[in-house]
């Protein structure tokens, strides 16, 4: 047995008696599935060990018969395409191989064994700061990696943010995300949205608006989703690390969109001022006037936080909650 090949590659001699690298197909087979680790509406999401090199990952299995009856096809493909494209940042969860049989698509990624933010946040109730500038700042190190690749989350909540054996952020959950042209990839960008009436006015009308509790005003009001979205969903991420709750949670979704649309919230006492001012600038109706990556990355509340390598390479701090 060739002890030199790479998992996955197969050493074959061809015509002319060259040595050529045959990659390998991953199938079922290769793997031991384990527990359900997490499942989304059209997915499941299970432990599994790679049964050559004993390796853990997380296996996201779809039904086909499900998506197609769903008409989620496009989605499938978008999270394929996505986690395609954002290969190389420690904060976003990737994704190694596909393979499909007559049932089903499976998609062979990190596995995050931390688990959810939002299940440790539950634990602890808040975090105190230091805990936030170290979660804030990985996951605005990861936006900044998805934006420069020009995908936009557009689902960003601590569901979403998933955490690996290090407790550093994994962000996970592409189905929903929104790829602006590539500009190194000349191919004509896929026909907008069709808006809810069916109608591509001027502006891009999504058909998706996101979780209730994250989702931007602009969203909601003229359907268009840039860049500032996912740094609206920040603010609210930030806000309820600190706080223990989202700023807008009202008994109905209806009435938590009223209340971002009319930015209804306010801060418990105490809430540190640093990041109430950060929190302030990301909450603001006007994406044009949304505090950018660049300056939230310079604003007070991440004063002395470093971000880039050295932010990765940082042990995560002592959970502890903000009292
Ligand atoms: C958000 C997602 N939940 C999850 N998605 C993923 C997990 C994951 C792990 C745990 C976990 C690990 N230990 N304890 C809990 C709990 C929930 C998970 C993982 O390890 N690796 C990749 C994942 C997703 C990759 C996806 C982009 C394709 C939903 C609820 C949609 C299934």
């Amino acid at each position: 047995k060739d002890r030199g090949a790479a998992v996955g590659v197969r050493r074959e001699v061809d015509a002319d008696g060259r040595t050529v690298l045959k990659s390998v197909k991953k199938s079922v087979r290769d793997f031991n599935f384990g527990r359900i680790l997490g499942e989304g509406s059209y997915s499941t999401v299970y432990l599994a060990t790679d049964r050559q090199t004993l390796r853990e990952y997380a296996v996201k299995v779809l039904e086909k018969r499900h998506i197609i009856k769903e008409k989620k096809i496009k989605y499938v493909n978008i999270e394929k395409n996505t986690l395609n494209r954002l290969t190389e940042h420690p904060g976003i969860v990737r994704l190694y191989y596909t393979f499909q049989d007559e049932t089903s698509l499976y998609y062979v990624l990190d596995l995050c064994s931390g688990g959810e933010l939002l299940g440790v946040l539950k634990k602890t109730g808040t975090f105190d700061v230091e805990c936030t500038r170290f979660y804030g700042a990985q996951i605005l190190d990861a936006i900044e990696y998805m934006h420069s690749r020009g995908v936009i989350h557009r689902d960003l909540k601590p569901e979403n943010v998933l955490l690996d054996d290090q407790m550093h952020v994994k962000i996970t959950d592409f189905g929903t995300a929104k790829q602006l042209p590539d500009p190194r990839d000349p191919t004509p960008a896929p026909p907008p949205d069709e808006g809810p009436s069916g109608s591509q006015d001027g502006k891009r009308a999504a058909s998706f608006v996101g979780t209730a509790e994250y989702v931007s005003p602009e969203l909601l009001t003229d359907k268009s989703a840039g860049k500032p979205c996912d740094l609206w969903a920040f603010g609210c991420i930030i806000y309820q690390l600190l706080a223990g709750r989202p700023p807008f949670k009202a008994a109905s979704e209806y009435l938590t969109f009223q209340k971002i649309v009319n930015l209804e919230y306010e801060f418990p006492a105490g809430f540190p001022p640093a990041a109430k001012d950060l929190v302030e600038r990301c909450l603001v109706l006007d994406p044009s006037r949304r505090l950018t990556v660049e300056h939230i990355k310079n604003h007070e509340f991440f004063d002395g936080q470093p971000f880039g390598r050295e932010l990765w390479r940082m042990k995560a701090p002592r959970l502890r909650p903000y009292v």
